[in-house]
Formats: structure tokens, C-alpha cells, sequence
């Protein structure tokens, strides 16, 4: 496969930016396109949740291709179409910009840099009306600060943060990360009341507070909003909040809100739990969640509100028809909703604009993902992967599995020089792992696709193996360390099925970033297949489904076991920090007594989760793709 060299420099960037596309001459773009025009209504919205850092699209799979630039430009397009049909159109996302990509997470890296501080400048040439915070960006307390400092400020009171607040160094008091709410009046004069409610989550950093939503809804400032004298003709609830999961608080903000404005509108826009989904609440009150890692857009058409002076029916567009309640006759509010496929040709065919379609901060956007992308290095290349290993495509001790590789990598790389001789038990929670890691080269951006986080290992040392040996056992009993269990789930699909893994960079333009990608007739493409509360039509572009297994909390490698078989006295009990508390809880339960103060770090803090893939494909796979 001549061309996959990994590397690149820029002036490779540039040039591969103005080669034709480097396709097989048999092989075919892996992508069919959208079933038919969006819905429109009085008020339509676009939503995006936990994009984690993918604001360079994939680069690897043509259907999921678009990058930051792209939407940047869909969005220019769809606002002006709006006007033009006479209808609002409102621009909104629910959090989660960090851990999950070299863009967003390379820059921890470098000398007192900080997670981010290269994607949100980029993600803010979007014109955002709504945002709101994710659990990502309250895991580490820098990226707290700089998202208060920076990020919000940037939006300032489109930045909606109700129940999430900092403590500012510069006076150590506790503080809004955003605004508590927005009150505003929409170009064609709906008036709306908006929150942004961050679910109850405890991981945080602490220099954050998360307000329980049960707490914030009896909070003075929430109940002066919500009983505004101001006339309110619709409520919008941002969260970075799972729209059907037990973890939601979204019918506690519905129910508060319901109690003094019963027949008012409440729309929802959700995210966390990483997939497509509609939920209805009431005849008037809906909750959408569009997915993640820019793979779906969401968007959601809504006519019957009373008030402003747009149209109900805008012509020459699908109009929403359904009441919130299938059979409800007379319903007022009427929706719809779709899940757009993050590619080229979904958004141009959706901005009726393929010839025109990128716009100048479109292009500029692109272009600085792209130096970007080089100037952090992400193309660095750590060895060729044999083969793709899937996260749930196949059952987790398959060969196709990733697991299986990482008990090899973990075996292979964690291992303390002063502790080697003693046989050791290392656990990670497969939450960790959020990502395919795909056939050909593994770069420095795919060691963070496939584990974004910078967990240290730790150990407690010569644990009695009577006792450790039943550690697995009881972690995955036990409460879940990983993401909920009933997330959508889509493996990797290739951007052409026999295509040869072409250099990381060119990936971009010869394949992905085509100006028009043409649509495959034949047959759908396996992708998202998505069941929500309106049924089966939700998603844009019609797929087939790949399969699905589920895996446990937590898996274990092992080292350094007696070559004979037989059973060590002790070992040492390796694990990432992240579910230290969990590791002492099942050992208590095991029947032996640990606190924090037995654990102490077994690699040095600068190898962390993040760093023995890479190791591992550096000493096991050849360089040469
Ligand atoms: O340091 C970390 C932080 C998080 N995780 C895993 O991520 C999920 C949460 O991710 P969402 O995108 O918010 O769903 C958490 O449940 C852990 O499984 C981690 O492993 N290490
Ligand atoms: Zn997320
Ligand atoms: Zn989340």
C-alpha cells in the first residue's frame, strides 16, 4: 500500500488538499445519502451533544466525514433558508467538547497546556443561540477554569449552566460557570425562557459544584423564572442529561415547570448517553438527544405555539404534522424530528446548496483543523494495527473484540521495574475505551479516539491472592463504572470496503473531503437504526444495523505469574485511579480492609491510560502499512 507513510508535513497537508480522490478503481464511496428534504416548522432546530473533541469529522469513515468547517457553512445555509421560509431557527448544543480526540485532548499534553484549548476556539465559529455544559468539561479543574473562563465569556448569555457553578480562584467564591437563564425573543417573536441542567454528577473536579435538580428546582432564582411576569410562549430546557435513562432529571425540571405552567411548551434537548433519541413527555413537552463524536445532527421541527409572527406552514417544505401523543385529536403543538448523518453530502443536500457550499469561514475553519491537526502532530505514527478491534461489534473475548488487545498491551506495558518479579492483577473499566481502533496506522490521534483519558495507574501491593482473585468478579457485579448500559451503539465502518489505509492526512481530502460525494444507489450502508418514541423513521439517511454486544465494567490482564501454573502467595492490584474507590469497595466485599492510603502510583504519573496502546503498537506492530 504505497502512500501510508502516517506522517506528513505541511506542505504533504497542503498538496494532499488539492489531489484527486485515491480511490480503488473498484472501490465506491461507502455512503448513501438522505431520504428527502427536512422538516420545517415555526421553530426548527439543529443540536449537537457530546461532539468530544471530533470537530475534524472521521477521517476514516466517509459517512461521518463532514468536519467542523462543513457544518460551520450547513449552518450559514440553513439560517438564511429559514429567514426565507419565514420561520425561526435556533442553533443549540448540550455539552461534552472534551476527551475523545487528538484536537481536543493533544494540547494537555504539551507543557502547561490545558484539554481544549485548541477545540473551542474552533468549535466557537459557531453562532450558537443555546449551549450548555457536559460532565467532560468538569472531570479535571483546568478545563473547568478555562471553559469559565474563555468559553463561556465567549458565549456569555447564550452559555447556560443552572445548576453548575466554580470556585474562582481570584476570590474563592462560587460562581455560575454560565448564566443561570435566558429570557429572549426570537426574530420572529417567540418569547422563551431557557435553562441548561447538567445531570446529578458527582465526578466532578473539586473546584466545581453540581446542584442537585431536585434542589434547583426549589431554588428562589428558578422559581421567580419560571413564574415570570413576562409573557413566556416556550420553555427550553438544555441538558447535558440522558432524555430516557434512570440517570435523567429532566422530568423533575418538567414537573417543576408543569406545576405553574401547565399548557406552556417545554422542549428538551438532551445528551450524555451518546445516542439518537425523541422522547415525549406530554402533549407539549418533547426531549430530543442527537448522539455523539459529530456523527448525527439533530434536528426537530416544531408549529402550533401562540405567538410571534412566523409562519405555522412554511411552503415548499415537510411540514411536522404529529402531535406529541400519537392519536391525540386537536393537539396544538405538532413535531418532528430527524437525525442527519455528519456528512458532506447530507449537509449540502439539505442547504440545496452542493455548488456554492462552502462558505469563507467554512473553508477557514477547515484550513485551521488542518494545521492544527499537523502542527500538534496527530498523524504521528505508532505502528500499522493488523486489523480493526471493535468495541461492541463482536462479543468481548472475540478475537475482533479490542479487549483481548488491550489485556496483551496492558500485560505487555505496565510493568514497574522495582515490583516486576512480583505477579500483579491489573484492572480497567472498559468506559475508558470509546472507540474502534481501526485497521492500518495507529496514529497519535487514534491512541486518543480509542482512549481519550489520562488515568494514572495505582497499586495497592502484595494483596493475598485468595482475596484478589475475586476481584473481577465483584467489580462487575458491582455499580457500574462505565457509561449507561443501554446506549446506541455503532462499530467503525470503513470508507470503502477494500480501500488501502491511506496516509492519515490524506484521508481528509482525497477521501472525506470530496465537494461532492456521490451517492451510492444500490444498496443502504450498516449505520444507525434508531427506535424512539415517534418510531422507526427518525433517521435521514436509512441503514442496516450492525450488531451489538454488550461488555462487563471492568476486565483484567495479568503479569508476572509463576511460569509453572501454580497460584502466587500475593500480587500487586493495578488499576486506574478512576475506579480506585470501586477496586477498594470489592476487595472489602472480597473480605480484606483497604483505604486510599494503600495505594500509591504503580507507572509514573506522565504514563497514564492514555499511553500503553501506544507502547504496545511502538513494540509490537510494524511501522510499515
Ligand atoms: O477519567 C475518566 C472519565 C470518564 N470515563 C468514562 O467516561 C464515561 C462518561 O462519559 P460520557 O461521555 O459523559 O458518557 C464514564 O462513565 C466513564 O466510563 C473514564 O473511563 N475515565
Ligand atoms: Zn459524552
Ligand atoms: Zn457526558
Amino acid at each position: 500500500c504505497d502512500g501510508c507513510t502516517g506522517t506528513g508535513d505541511v506542505e504533504m497537508v497542503r498538496r494532499a488538499r488539492l489531489v484527486q480522490p485515491r480511490m480503488q478503481p473498484d472501490a465506491k464511496p461507502a455512503i448513501n445519502g438522505p431520504k428527502g428534504p427536512l422538516p420545517w416548522g415555526q421553530i426548527t432546530f439543529a443540536h449537537t451533544s457530546d461532539t468530544h473533541g471530533w470537530l475534524m469529522g472521521h477521517v476514516k469513515e466517509e459517512n461521518y466525514g463532514a468536519d467542523w468547517g462543513d457544518y460551520v457553512s450547513f449552518i450559514r445555509h440553513m439560517r438564511y433558508k429559514a429567514r426565507s421560509l419565514g420561520v425561526d431557527f435556533l442553533v443549540v448544543d448540550s455539552g461534552d467538547l472534551h476527551d475523545g480526540a487528538g484536537l481536543s485532548d493533544a494540547t494537555a499534553k504539551l507543557p502547561g497546556g490545558v484539554n481544549g484549548e485548541v477545540s473551542l476556539p474552533i468549535f466557537e465559529n459557531l453562532d450558537y443561540d443555546l449551549l450548555t455544559i457536559g460532565n467532560h468539561e468538569l472531570y479535571v479543574a483546568d478545563i473547568t477554569y478555562d471553559v469559565f473562563e474563555n468559553f463561556a465569556k465567549f458565549y456569555r448569555s447564550r452559555y447556560l449552566t443552572s445548576n453548575v457553578q466554580i470556585r474562582d480562584p481570584k476570590d474563592n467564591k462560587f460562581k455560575y460557570v454560565g448564566k443561570q437563564y435566558k429570557y429572549f425573543t426570537t426574530y420572529f417573536g417567540i418569547r422563551i425562557m431557557a435553562f441548561g441542567v447538567l445531570f446529578d454528577f458527582t465526578g466532578n473536579a473539586n473546584n466545581s459544584k453540581i446542584i442537585k435538580a431536585k434542589d434547583m428546582v426549589q431554588e428562589q432564582w428558578f422559581l421567580d423564572a419560571i413564574n415570570t411576569s413576562e409573557p413566556v410562549d416556550l420553555f427550553l430546557v438544555l441538558g447535558h442529561n440522558s432524555v430516557r435513562s434512570s440517570t435523567g432529571t429532566f422530568p423533575i425540571i418538567r414537573e417543576a415547570i408543569r406545576k405553574v405552567r401547565p399548557d406552556t411548551p417545554i422542549q428538551f434537548f438532551g445528551g450524555h448517553s451518546h445516542t439518537r433519541d425523541f422522547k415525549v413527555f406530554d402533549n407539549s413537552s418533547t426531549a430530543l438527544e442527537p448522539g455523539r463524536y459529530c456523527e448525527t445532527l439533530g434536528w426537530l421541527a416544531l408549529s402550533g405555539i401562540d405567538a410571534g409572527k412566523g409562519k405555522h406552514k412554511p411552503e415548499g417544505v415537510p411540514n411536522p404534522t404529529r402531535p406529541a401523543i400519537n392519536g391525540t385529536v386537536g393537539a396544538k403543538i405538532t413535531y418532528d424530528r430527524r437525525y442527519i448523518d455528519w456528512n458532506r453530502l447530507s449537509f449540502e443536500y439539505h442547504s440545496d446548496n452542493v455548488r456554492t457550499f462552502d462558505t469563507p469561514r467554512g473553508e477557514s475553519v477547515t484550513n485551521e483543523i488542518w494545521d492544527e491537526r499537523h502542527r500538534l502532530n496527530l498523524t504521528n505514527l505508532y505502528g500499522c494495527a493488523p486489523q480493526t478491534y471493535c468495541l461492541s461489534c463482536a462479543p468481548q473475548d472475540s478475537e475482533l473484540s479490542l479487549y483481548p488487545l488491550v489485556q496483551k498491551a496492558l500485560s505487555a506495558t505496565i510493568i514497574n521495574e522495582s515490583r516486576k518479579t512480583t505477579a500483579r492483577l491489573i484492572f480497567v473499566n472498559t468506559g475508558g475505551f470509546r472507540f474502534d481502533l481501526v485497521k492500518g496506522p495507529f496514529t497519535y490521534d487514534d491512541s486518543f479516539i480509542v482512549a481519550p483519558f489520562t488515568n494514572a495507574f495505582e497499586y495497592i501491593p502484595n494483596v493475598p491472592y485468595k482475596y484478589a482473585s475475586q476481584l473481577l468478579v465483584l467489580l462487575n457485579a458491582g455499580a457500574p463504572q462505565k457509561r449507561d448500559m443501554d446506549r446506541q451503539h455503532r462499530s467503525f465502518l470503513p470508507t470503502s470496503a477494500d480501500s488501502c489505509p491511506l496516509d492519515s492526512v490524506q484521508f481528509n481530502r482525497a477521501l472525506v473531503k470530496r465537494k461532492t460525494i456521490t451517492r451510492r444507489q444500490e444498496a443502504v450502508t450498516p449505520g444507525y437504526t434508531t427506535k424512539d418514541d415517534f418510531g422507526i423513521d427518525g433517521d435521514d439517511t436509512p441503514h442496516s444495523t450492525v450488531p451489538y454486544y454488550r461488555t462487563t465494567n471492568d476486565i483484567m490482564a495479568k503479569g508476572g505469574f509463576p511460569e509453572d501454573g501454580s497460584d502466587p502467595e500475593t500480587v500487586d492490584i493495578i488499576f486506574y485511579d478512576f475506579i480506585r474507590s470501586y477496586v477498594i469497595t470489592a476487595l472489602g466485599k472480597a473480605g480484606v480492609n483497604y483505604t486510599a492510603n494503600d495505594v500509591s502510583l504503580y507507572m509514573p504519573k506522565t504514563f497514564t491510560s492514555n499511553d500503553f496502546l501506544p507502547a504496545y503498537a511502538k513494540m509490537a506492530w510494524s511501522k510499515d502499512c
